[in-house]
C-alpha cells in the first residue's frame, strides 16, 4: 500500500468551516482535495492555506476543453504546486497530451496529472442514457487505455474497476478512487462504491473520501478508524 493512501474531499461553501476541519486533521495520515466549489469560491489563497499546514493538495478540477486551454490549465495548476491536478479522459488523446507536454516544463515539480474516466455517480443506465451501451467498466477501461496512451499518471475510477485496471496496466499507472464508503455510511449520490479496506485489497492506489468524514460527528476519530483498517 502506498504511503498515505486517504485523500479527504473537502466539498464546503464556509472557508473557516473547512480550516477548521483541516486543523482537525493530521498531515502524516491524509492528503486533501479541493474541488470546484471551493476553487472557485477561495481560489490560491485557499491552496496556500492548505499547502502552509503541510498538507499534499489535489486539486480537482476536471478540466475538459480544447488541448490549448487544457494545457494552459493544467500549466496554472502547477504553478501552485499542488501534487496532483486532473482531466475528464472524454476530453480525448490530444487534449490529455497536450496537458502532459505542457507539465514536462515542470521536470519533477509537476503535479501528477490523472484523468477521470467514468464518475463513481454514474451507472450503466445513466451511460445508457448518453448513449454509450456498453456497461460502466467497459467504458472505463476503454478510457483509461486512453489515458495510458497519453502517458499521464493514473486514472480516477471507481475501486469495483480497480482489479481489472491495475493488472491491465500494471503497478505505476495511479487507481485514485472516490465512492468509498465505510460500512454503515450513507451513500448518497455515489453508485459504484467501495468499502475502504476492500479498495485498497482491489489495487487502488489512493481513495478519496469525503462526507464520511467531513460530516462525522468527530471527523478526525472517523479519519482514524479507516486509517486503522486499512493498517489491518
Ligand atoms: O475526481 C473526483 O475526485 C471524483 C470523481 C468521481 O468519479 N467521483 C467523485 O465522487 N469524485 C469526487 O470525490 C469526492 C467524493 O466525496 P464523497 O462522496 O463525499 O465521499 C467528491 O469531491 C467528488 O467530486
Amino acid at each position: 500500500m502506498i504511503d498515505k493512501p486517504i485523500v479527504v474531499a473537502l466539498d464546503y461553501n464556509d472557508k473557516n468551516q473547512a480550516l477548521s476541519l483541516i486543523d482537525k486533521l493530521d498531515p502524516a495520515l491524509c492528503r486533501l482535495k479541493i474541488g470546484k466549489e471551493m476553487f472557485t469560491l477561495f481560489g490560491p489563497t485557499l491552496v496556500k492555506e492548505i499547502h502552509d499546514r503541510d498538507f499534499d493538495l489535489f486539486l480537482d478540477l476536471k478540466f475538459h476543453d480544447i488541448p490549448n486551454t487544457v494545457a494552459k490549465a493544467v500549466s496554472a495548476a502547477a504553478d501552485l504546486g499542488v501534487w496532483m491536478t486532473n482531466v475528464h479522459a472524454s476530453g480525448g488523446l490530444a487534449m490529455m497530451q497536450a496537458a502532459k507536454k505542457a507539465l514536462a516544463a515542470y521536470g519533477n515539480d509537476a503535479p501528477l496529472l490523472i484523468a477521470v474516466t467514468v464518475l463513481t455517480s454514474m451507472s450503466d443506465e445513466d451511460l445508457t442514457l448518453l448513449g454509450i451501451n456498453i456497461p460502466a467498466s467497459a467504458q472505463v477501461l476503454r478510457l483509461a487505455k486512453l489515458t495510458h496512451q497519453a502517458n499521464l499518471d493514473g486514472v480516477v475510477c471507481s475501486a469495483q474497476e480497480a482489479q481489472l485496471l491495475k493488472s491491465t496496466f500494471g503497478k505505476q499507472f495511479n487507481l485514485v478512487t472516490p465512492g468509498i464508503r465505510p460500512v454503515g455510511s450513507d451513500v448518497g449520490d455515489q453508485h459504484r462504491i467501495m468499502t475502504p479496506p476492500k479498495a485498497i485489497a482491489a489495487g487502488s492506489d489512493y481513495l478519496v473520501i469525503g462526507r464520511p468524514i467531513t460530516q462525522a460527528d468527530d471527523p478526525l476519530a472517523a479519519l482514524s478508524a479507516i486509517h486503522q483498517s486499512l493498517q489491518a
